[in-house]
C-alpha cells in the first residue's frame, strides 16, 4: 500500500494515519491507499494506464487532523459518510467511515474496494482520492456528491417515482459506467437507486464498491459463492441461488430492477421480508413495466426492462450492448433533464435527518404492534 501524498511510507505510519491497517486480530494487513501520485491506474477508455502519473485529482493528505466531519448525509450496512472538509484547502468532500471491528472477517471485501475505488477513472464512476485508518475505522475520501442518492432523492420529493426522461438520463449515465466496469473485468453486485449519486449540477456517478468483485480473480468468468453478496430486492435469481455460478450478467438484472425503482419509487417486493423476497425472485416470473398500469411509460423503456429482467442470464444484454437500445438513443444528459428538480430541497444532511426520524418511528410503531420481519 501506498501511505499517499504525504510520502510516509506504511511500515512508518503513525497508528491511525498512513496506508497501514493493523488489525486487531493480530493480522496486518495493507488497504490500498492511492490519490494524486500514484502510477497506473483504469483509463478512460478502458486502458490501463501504466508508468504514467493518471489524470491528476487534487492530492489530498492522509492526516486524519487534516479534515473535519460535519454533517452525517448517509448510511449504509457497514459506513457512516459524512460532508466533511479538508482544511488545508477548506474544500468539501466526502467521508465513509467503514467499521473495521463489524467488518472483521470481511476485509478482503473492504480492501478490495479501497483499491478498486483508487483506480477508477470513469465521469460516472466516483473515485476514492485515498484511504487510511483511524482507529478502528477506514476513511475512504472521495468527492462530496451533493445531492446524495437517487433513492434520497425519491423519499424526500418523489415517492411515486421520476419521469421518464429524468429515468432515462439517469440510467444512461448508470449504464455507462457499468459497461467500463465490465470492461474492467469487475461486477459491481449491489446496483440500487442507493449507490446512484448525483451531485448539484446533475452528475450521476455509481458509487459503493462494498461488495463489487473481480470477475477474474480466480482465473474464470463465472463465480460460485455460497453466500449472498449485495440486497435481496436487487438480487438476481442466480446470486440468490447458493452454488449458482453468477457473473457480470448479475449486474444487468439489478440495473432493471433498479429502472423499476426509479419508475416507482420503490424496487419490486421491496416491502416484503427478505426471505420472501427469496422465494418470490426464484419462483414467480420476473417483475417488470405492466402495459397496462404504467400506461405513462413508452413502449421502449418496458422493453429495455423486460431485457434485463431475463431469468436465463445467457439471454441478458451486455451493458454495451443495452446502451445501443432504443430508449438510450433518446435519452438527454441529466444536467439538462434534471434541471429544477434540485433546487428548493433542504441540504443533504438535513433530508438524512428527516429520513432517520421517519425510520425511528416506523421502527417504533411496527415493535409496539409487534410486527417482526424474518
Ligand atoms: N460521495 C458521497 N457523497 C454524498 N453522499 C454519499 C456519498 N457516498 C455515499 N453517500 C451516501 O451514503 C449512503 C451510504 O453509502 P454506501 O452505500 O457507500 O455505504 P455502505 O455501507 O457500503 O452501503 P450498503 O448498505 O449499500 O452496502 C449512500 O446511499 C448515499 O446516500
Amino acid at each position: 500500500a501506498r501511505a499517499g501524498d504525504t510520502g510516509q511510507r506504511p511500515g512508518r505510519a503513525r497508528r491511525g494515519v498512513g496506508g497501514e491497517l493493523r488489525w486487531s486480530r493480530g493480522h496486518r494487513r495493507a488497504i490500498g491507499a492511492a490519490s494524486g501520485g500514484r502510477r497506473g491506474g483504469m483509463g478512460r477508455n478502458g486502458s490501463v494506464k501504466r508508468g504514467a502519473a493518471a489524470a491528476a485529482p487534487p492530492s489530498f493528505t492522509v492526516n486524519p487532523a487534516d479534515y473535519r466531519l460535519m454533517e452525517e448525509v448517509g448510511y449504509g450496512a457497514h459506513a457512516v459518510v459524512y460532508r466533511a472538509l479538508f482544511l488545508p484547502r477548506n474544500q468539501t468532500v466526502a467521508v465513509k467511515c467503514l467499521d473495521l471491528d463489524q467488518l472483521n472477517n470481511n476485509i478482503d471485501e473492504v480492501q478490495r474496494e479501497a483499491q478498486i475505488m483508487s483506480l477508477i477513472d470513469h465521469p460516472n464512476v466516483i473515485r476514492a482520492y485515498c484511504s487510511f485508518v483511524v482507529e478502528h475505522s477506514l476513511w475512504v475520501i472521495m468527492p462530496f456528491m451533493t445531492e446524495g442518492s437517487c433513492l434520497h432523492l425519491m423519499k424526500i420529493a418523489y415517492p411515486e417515482g421520476f419521469e421518464e426522461p429524468v429515468i432515462a438520463s439517469i440510467l444512461k449515465e448508470t449504464l455507462k459506467a457499468l459497461e467500463y466496469l465490465h470492461r474492467q473485468g469487475q461486477i459491481h453486485r449491489d446496483i440500487k437507486a442507493g449507490n446512484i449519486l448525483i451531485d448539484s449540477a446533475g452528475v450521476v456517478k455509481l458509487g459503493d464498491f462494498g461488495v463489487s468483485a473481480c470477475m477474474f480473480d480466480r482465473g474464470d468468468r463465472q463465480r460460485s459463492r455460497n453466500t449472498f453478496v449485495g440486497t435481496p430486492c436487487w438480487m438476481a435469481p442466480e446470486v440468490l441461488q447458493p452454488g449458482t455460478g453468477y457473473n457480470f450478467k448479475a449486474d444487468i438484472w439489478s440495473f432493471g430492477i433498479t429502472a423499476l425503482e426509479l419508475a416507482h419509487g420503490h424496487a419490486p417486493f421491496s416491502k416484503y421480508p427478505p426471505m420472501k423476497v427469496l422465494l418470490m425472485t426464484l419462483q414467480n416470473a420476473p417483475p417488470g413495466l405492466d402495459y397496462d398500469r404504467d400506461r405513462r411509460f413508452s413502449k421502449a423503456f418496458k422493453e429495455m426492462v423486460a431485457m434485463c429482467l431475463v431469468k436465463d442470464q445467457t439471454k441478458r444484454p451486455t451493458a454495451e450492448k443495452l446502451l445501443k437500445h432504443s430508449f438510450f438513443k433518446t435519452a438527454k444528459p441529466p444536467e439538462s433533464t434534471m434541471k429544477g428538480m434540485l433546487t428548493d430541497l433542504p441540504p443533504l444532511w438535513e433530508r438524512v435527518k428527516a429520513l432517520q426520524v421517519t425510520t425511528f418511528l416506523l421502527l417504533f410503531y411496527l415493535k409496539n404492534h409487534n410486527v417482526f420481519y424474518i
